[in-house]
């Protein structure tokens, strides 16, 4: 498939005469800034674990971690390079020397270094002039270097700074032995226009690779990423999930596939793995995933409109810009309130039902109608009670050969009443009408049509079986019925059990009162 930026005709208008990469590299801060997530706290093992599966999906940095944070984390840390993966290992460090040391002493690749530049971190936070910064980092960079490890700057809160300082915070770092400069959307205020005329900006006057960092407080965090890259960056810092502080960094996911289909831009991810390591960081960290999540998402691939799942079923571009499979997805076509008959039909067809064959136009079209009803009640509707409706309705005993016919049934029960139903049922045309009592509504029902019918036609077993979980559960009962000699056993689904069991004996005894 040709990446949309070769065959979409906006696309190719709005970046002409951009000159775009290659390849970005992909700077997974999973464990470092994702690990800031409120509330998660991932133990050594967890650590080393997620690391594996980075290293393994491809991504060309792991920032394993702050190591002056704590004694697991430096444990950690130590662990995952001990392990001498692919990717370069990254620790997290303040300008301050007792960070680096401890981030030298777990044996890192890289050094990520930071200071905060804006007026605002500055003036409040930091209690520092803009001369203290910029030495600051230049004697970091310098003490690092000296350790001949590789060392990423990164200018804190970059996007609130003024550009001139930005730019000049930068040069010095750069002239200190830098070997790449990351700008930090720390609060994620910018706008992709924004972040790419800044990336501009600043590659005018710096000649080291660029690196963004992206949160994503009003939501912008891929969006700003691409932007960075359209102005000239080389890498992009994200997590798996887009998990971090507040609401979170740049999603791994959604940048790399936005690269590859759109901008035509690849990364080193194994991008059919995406699926897996989202699942995984979701359940190392407890962080759910929206099911509406892009790429990764439960319902990224889902179909349940009528239109949409009869268009993919035609030609899987025309609602699916991705295939699944790219990203370790399938495509899902769910049932329910929105269902159109293409859709039920392929259903069918995968539980071995052809229409026309061994399924009546008739019946497809009551197969349509029990799905719109459940639907109808909020409940989504799974294979199995696809397979109980068409078997309640395949199996049902042709209007004119019935014998017994339920008109009415009335049951009451409680705490204070003994369960009782009252019955309608016409046999060969004629009407009959009796109370029982029972041990329970069903039984009361059931007690009621055996009044009726006689002793002849005897019930020797009677299961249920909630299909779907919750209280409006389809129940499906099954029934074996034994008279005149025969043996018959009967299923029957509703999501009312005393219908449900109702229509199942009705059903039996016609069977075998059938001439
Ligand atoms: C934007 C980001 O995501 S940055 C990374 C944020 N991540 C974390 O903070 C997670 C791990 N952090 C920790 O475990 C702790 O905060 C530590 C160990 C780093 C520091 O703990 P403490 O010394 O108790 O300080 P505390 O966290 O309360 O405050 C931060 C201090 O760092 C200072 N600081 C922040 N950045 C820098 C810097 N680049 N250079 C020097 N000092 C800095 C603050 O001004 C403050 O200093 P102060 O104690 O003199 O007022
Ligand atoms: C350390 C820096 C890059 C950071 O996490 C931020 O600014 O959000």
């Amino acid at each position: 498939m040709k990446p949309y930026r070769e065959d979409n005709e906006v696309i190719i208008e709005s970046l002409k005469g951009l000159k775009l990469p290659e390849r970005i590299r992909i700077f997974d801060t999973t464990l470092r800034d994702g690990e800031q997530t409120p509330g998660v706290s991932l133990t050594p093992e967890e650590k080393v674990e997620i690391a594996v599966n980075l290293n393994n999906l491809g991504v060309d940095v792991i920032e394993a971690g702050f190591p002056i944070s704590s004694r697991g984390e430096k444990e950690a840390i130590k662990r995952i390079t001990s392990l001498n993966m692919d990717a370069e290992i990254c620790a997290l460090a303040r300008t301050v020397k007792k960070d680096i040391d401890v981030a030298i002493d777990c044996d890192v690749d890289t050094i990520h270094t930071f200071i905060a530049t804006s007026p605002l971190h500055r003036k409040y936070k930091l209690k520092m002039n803009k001369d203290e910064i910029l030495r600051k980092a230049v004697e970091a960079v310098e003490y690092i270097k000296d350790h001949g490890i590789t060392v990423e700057f990164s200018a804190e809160d970059a996007t609130r700074t003024e550009i001139s300082y930005l730019i000049e915070v930068y040069k010095v770092v750069e002239e200190a032995g830098a070997d790449r400069i990351n700008v930090p959307d720390t609060v994620g205020v910018m706008i992709p226009k924004a972040m790419e005329y800044l990336i501009r900006r600043i590659k005018e006057e710096v000649s080291l690779p660029i690196s963004v960092h992206c949160h994503n407080d009003f939501g912008l965090a891929v969006a700003n990423s691409l932007g960075a890259v359209e102005g000239g960056a080389q890498q992009v810092h994200c997590t798996v999930n887009g998990i971090g502080e507040r609401a979170g960094n740049a999603a791994l996911e959604e940048v790399v596939l936005s690269l590859k289909m759109i901008y035509g831009i690849e990364t080193g991810i194994k991008t059919e793995k995406l699926t897996e390591v989202s699942q995984l960081i979701s359940k190392l960290t407890g962080i759910k995933l929206q099911v509406n999540k892009a790429i990764v998402g439960e319902n990224a691939f889902a179909h349940e409109s009528g239109i949409h799942a009869h268009g993919v079923l035609t030609h899987a571009l025309t609602y699916e810009p991705i295939p699944p499979e790219i990203v370790g997805q399938r495509r899902k076509i769910i049932l329910g309130k929105h269902t159109g008959s293409h859709a039920i039909e392929c259903k069918l067809r995968e539980l071995g039902f052809k229409v026309g064959e061994n399924i009546t136009e008739e019946q497809f079209k009551e197969v349509i109608r029990r799905i719109k009803d459940i639907g109808d009640k909020g409940k989504r509707i799974t294979d199995d009670d696809v397979m109980a409706i068409v078997e309640d309705i395949t199996k049902r005993t042709v209007k004119e050969e019935r014998i017994v016919n339920l008109e009415q049934i009335a049951v009451m029960t409680g705490n204070k009443v003994i369960p009782t139903a009252s019955v309608i049922l016409t046999i060969d045309g004629e009407k009959y009408i009796t109370s029982e009592v029972g041990v329970g509504p069903v039984d009361a029902a059931i007690k009621a049509i055996q009044s009726i019918i006689g002793e002849k036609i005897k019930l020797k077993e009677y299961h249920i079986n909630a299909i779907t979980g919750g209280t409006d559960a389809l129940a499906e009962v099954t029934i074996k019925l034994e008279g005149y000699g025969k043996e018959v056993t009967v299923k029957a689904a509703n999501e009312d059990i005393v219908r449900a069991s109702v229509e199942a004996v009705i059903e039996g005894i016609n069977r075998i009162m059938v001439k």
